[in-house]
């Protein structure tokens, strides 16, 4: 799928969180880097459509938001909400309620959940779950979905990182078949492993765009110089 973002503003009250002029997302892993506060998860929120513009537009291969493009697209957010049922229920939920069989939901788990060790937590309540196996629960539940377009805001915060580096083997294998993957992360060193293409964000704007060699190992933006140490 191409996404394109045009003239997107997103004001709330008095302040500009986003002021996007254009991007343009296709297939991939593209990473999103920025500092606390610069509209990275609202950039995301809007391109899902859980949030929506103040003005501009956001298009998806051309046309506008409608329910078929919302069913292409998943987003695990920063603070997701697992139900108080056990992790497996948690993990099936999305497939459950797109009426998908029970045999291709076995299917699905089991090439996901080998990327973590989590069949002891199938049968735990997600609210006896620690932060790191809350993570886990809920990238498996985004992963196996495999939508068209998956967005992760800092899917590996709350992991350990053995468990990252296998969320990040996760995450590549999710952008495979065309597929487009968004992650919000911190960790420039996660996006150096993973990315195909960078955004660095500062104040709502977009201060760097393009592939990740070019924009990590050449940045021209002295923020983004200083946060990668050049
Ligand atoms: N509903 C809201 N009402 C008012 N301000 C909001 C709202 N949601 C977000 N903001 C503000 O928008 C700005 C951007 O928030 P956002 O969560 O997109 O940043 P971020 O880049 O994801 O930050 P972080 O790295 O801390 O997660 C912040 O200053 C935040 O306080």
């Amino acid at each position: 799928m191409v996404i394109t973002v045009e003239n997107a503003i997103k004001d709330y009250g008095d302040s500009r969180i986003l002021d996007i002029d254009n991007l343009t997302i296709k297939k991939g892993i593209y990473v999103i880097l920025g500092s606390n506060g610069s509209g990275k998860s609202t950039l995301l929120s809007c391109i899902s459509g859980l949030n929506s513009l103040t003005s501009g537009n956001i298009l998806y291969n051309g046309n506008k938001l409608d329910s078929s493009i919302k069913n292409s697209i998943t987003i695990l957010l920063q603070k997701p909400y697992l139900f108080r049922k056990t992790s497996y229920e948690n993990i099936i939920s999305g497939l459950k309620y797109k009426k998908i069989n029970n045999k291709e939901i076995e299917n699905r788990l089991n090439k996901y959940i080998h990327y973590f060790n989590v069949e002891e937590l199938l049968n735990k309540k997600s609210h006896w779950l620690s932060g790191g196996e809350r993570a886990k629960v809920a990238l498996l539940r985004t992963s196996v979905l495999e939508t068209e377009v998956t967005m992760l805001d800092e899917p590996t915060a709350a992991m350990d990182i053995e468990s990252s580096m296998k969320a990040e083997e996760l995450i590549k294998n999710l952008s495979k078949d065309n597929r487009t993957v968004i992650v919000v992360t911190h960790d420039v060193y996660q996006a150096k492993r993973i990315a195909d293409y960078v955004i660095f964000m500062d104040k709502g704007k977009i201060l760097e765009m393009g592939d990740k060699d070019g924009v990590l190992g050449n940045p021209k933006n002295k923020l983004l110089k200083q946060i990668l140490n050049i």
